[in-house]
């Protein structure tokens, strides 16, 4: 990594696909081409030459003349093009707009596109016309283009070398764009490094060349020590993504600019423990244990999304004391859950799973043998907490009298009555069903003694956690008849993979429905907790709001009003005296605090004027006791 000198380098910025998203030819065709029969065909042909002659293998004045023999572009195209480029700027560089103001003067556009739709674009970044280095059109008299100018050099084979040898520029130059002629003006000597600007598109035969990749202008600033408008670049976060979430949280993380890469199925905790290492955000399920040993090697862990509501497979006291956030959905797969847990209560009282199967081996057995309504009969819901009590409420809609058990007091919703004890339910229930969450103590809850209490033909349900039901036991009850009828969702051991092979003395057992752990799995409860995770994490990141965090004092915190300092450290006495007494040292202006502890940690959030003196962060990282120190600007 550099570091600038002063003054900045002459900067060179490719405009098409660096400075803006996107080809400005391609674009303009796309407008004249509007009410052309074959726009589309012609559009993918411009869009074909463009790619081959920025990738190096045509030559460009080829590529040039060629893409403008298939435009039937006229001169009052443009300003509709001009308007569209501008909404078309790179991201990181509308961020990063008050850099351009304020190095005026030391940054040129050298671009084979053309001048006519340049000029007016950059201006907006305060680029002069005369650092704007380009083609211009040829246009015949009634307006329509027909090639460019030959004259400029920009319209030539090597006329990005050859302008800028022109330029004769005194002191370091720095080429930042995505085409291979950028890179050109660094391999002819004429500029001191080249980045190549992936942000947009990324060409194997640029990159390779490049000094540094460079996937936002953030990070060329951040590299080189230069002012940004973010504290960090958002492409040095790296997100993981494992258990396959649903598509949209991938393409959240990569429109706020993280990289992501997702591995289909889960990790066991070695190979966990080998892939954490420079992992900035972990994105699991239910199954992949967030463990010490995982917590250990995790050296730059943030943030732990949970795209579940369970929370119980990560170590959320281990992550509290590193400063790592752990976000879960804490709602958006509750309906699922209930319509499964409905649906399989009607299943086993129809005795539907010995039904089922039957049929499809061709034995017709009609009877109303062992099968009932559930109307009227008791429910008895285990855990009244989101999911139990929405059920509570979904099943007396269809007529059931809901019971219910929960270790905490809880609002009792329409008619449901509450047990004073687990026994006291199982003994009455009809149905019991379990919506526990996974805590270790809840371990074996239901074992043999349990289900020894629950009236004989009982129908039980788990959709909780694998490890809370004795499963041996389970079987026995049902094997022994005493049971009418099991449905289990989730199981002590699940496979790792959809190509594992699922094994349970459940397998086989008379109405007994298997299901794999897909309570929440359905279209609509994968895409909301897939945003929901997403944008707890982004907000933590952006702006230090733990609202919901499942383990970090929870601060929901207002605007963020110039700086921010984001402090977590060890909830001893003295630390935020420290954090103040220091600030005042250095004549700190404070705008905001905002203070929340637990019985571990402390998380303190400062907002302070934009005027400090640099050495101030230093002081502040070395407070005592600091877990975790982070500024936003
Ligand atoms: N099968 C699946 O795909 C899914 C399973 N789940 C599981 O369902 C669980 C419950 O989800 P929510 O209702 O959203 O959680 P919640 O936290 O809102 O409710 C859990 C309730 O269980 C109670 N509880 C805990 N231990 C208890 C015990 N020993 N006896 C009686 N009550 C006890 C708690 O006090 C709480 O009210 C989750 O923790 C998760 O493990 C959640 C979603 C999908
Ligand atoms: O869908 C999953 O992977 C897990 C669902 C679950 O058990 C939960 O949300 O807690």
């Amino acid at each position: 990594m550099s570091s600038v000198t002063q003054p900045l380098p002459y900067l060179i910025i490719d405009f098409d696909s660096t400075f803006t998203q996107v080809e400005g030819l391609d674009e303009l065709a796309d407008i004249a081409l509007q009410h052309h029969p074959e726009r589309e065909k012609i559009v993918g042909q411009i869009r074909a030459l463009t790619d081959r002659g920025m990738s190096g293998e045509l030559n460009f004045s080829e590529s040039l003349k060629q893409r403008l023999a298939l435009l039937e572009a006229r001169r009052e195209h443009l300003p509709l093009l001009v308007a569209q480029l501008k909404t078309k700027v790179s991201d990181s560089i509308v961020r990063n707009r008050s850099f351009f103001e304020r190095f005026r003067g030391r940054i040129y556009i050298v671009s084979s596109g053309f001048r006519e739709f340049i000029e007016p674009v950059v201006a907006d970044f305060d680029i002069a016309p005369e650092f704007v280095l380009a083609n211009t059109f040829t246009y015949d008299a009634g307006g329509q283009i027909t090639g460019f100018d030959p004259d400029n050099v920009l319209s030539r084979d090597g006329g990005k070398i050859e302008q800028l040898r022109q330029l004769d520029l005194a002191g370091d130059v720095y080429v930042l764009g995505d085409g291979y002629t950028d890179y050109q003006m660094r391999e002819a000597g004429l500029a001191n490094r080249f980045y190549a600007f992936t942000e947009n598109v990324a060409r194997a035969a640029v990159v390779a060349q490049a000094d540094e990749v460079i996937p936002s202008f953030d990070e060329f600033l951040y590299q080189n020590k230069l002012p940004m408008t973010l504290s960090y670049p958002k492409n040095r976060i790296s997100v993981l993504l494992l258990e396959n979430p649903d598509a949209r949280a991938a393409e959240l993380f990569r429109q706020e600019g993280y990289q992501v890469e997702s591995v289909p199925g889960g990790l066991d905790e070695d190979e966990l423990v080998e892939r954490i290492a420079g992992v900035s955000i972990l994105g699991i399920r239910s199954k992949t244990q967030v463990t010490p040993r995982v917590l250990e090697a995790a050296n730059r862990l943030i943030a732990v999304g949970a795209f579940c509501i369970g929370t119980n497979q990560i170590d959320l006291v281990g992550c509290m004391k590193k400063g790592v956030a752990v976000f879960n959905a804490p709602f958006s797969n509750t309906r699922s859950v209930v319509e499964l847990a409905l649906g399989e209560i009607i299943v086993l009282a129809r005795r539907i799973p010995d039904k089922n199967p039957k049929m499809h081996q061709g034995e017709w057995d009609k009877s109303a043998r062992g099968s009932f309504e559930i109307r009227g009969k008791k429910l008895g819901i285990v855990g009244y907490g989101n999911i139990g009590s929405q059920l509570s409420v979904v099943a007396e809609a269809v007529g059931m009298q809901v019971l219910y058990y929960d270790i905490a007091e809880k609002l009792q919703l329409g008619n449901a009555v509450k047990c004073r004890t687990l026994q006291e339910l199982l003994q009455q229930a009809d149905v019991v069903t379990l919506h526990v969450d996974g805590r270790a103590e809840n371990k074996n809850l239901i074992g043999a003694e349990e289900f020894a209490l629950m009236k004989p033909g009982a129908i039980f349900l788990n959709l909780s956690r694998g490890h809370i039901v004795d499963i041996p036991a389970l079987a026995d009850a049902v094997r022994s008849g005493h049971l009418g009828g099991a449905s289990i969702d989730v199981f002590p051991y699940e496979p790792k993979t959809n190509h594992e092979i699922f094994e349970s003395e459940l397998r086989g057992l008379p109405n007994v429905l298997l299901t794999p752990h897909i309570g929440g799995s359905t279209a609509e409860a994968q895409r909301n907790i897939a945003e929901f995770v997403p944008e707890r994490i982004m907000g933590y990141v952006n702006t230090g709001n733990t609202q919901q965090s499942v383990n970090l004092p929870n601060i929901q915190l207002p605007v963020q009003q110039a700086h921010r300092l984001i402090h977590l450290h060890a909830n001893v006495p003295g630390v935020l005296a420290s954090i103040n007494n220091l600030l005042a040292d250095h004549q700190v202006n404070i705008l905001g605090q905002y203070l929340k502890t637990n019985e571990h940690i402390g998380y303190v959030i400062t907002d302070i004027d934009k005027e400090y003196a640099p050495e101030v962060i230093g002081a502040l990282r070395k407070v005592e006791h600091t877990i975790k120190f982070r500024v936003l600007y």
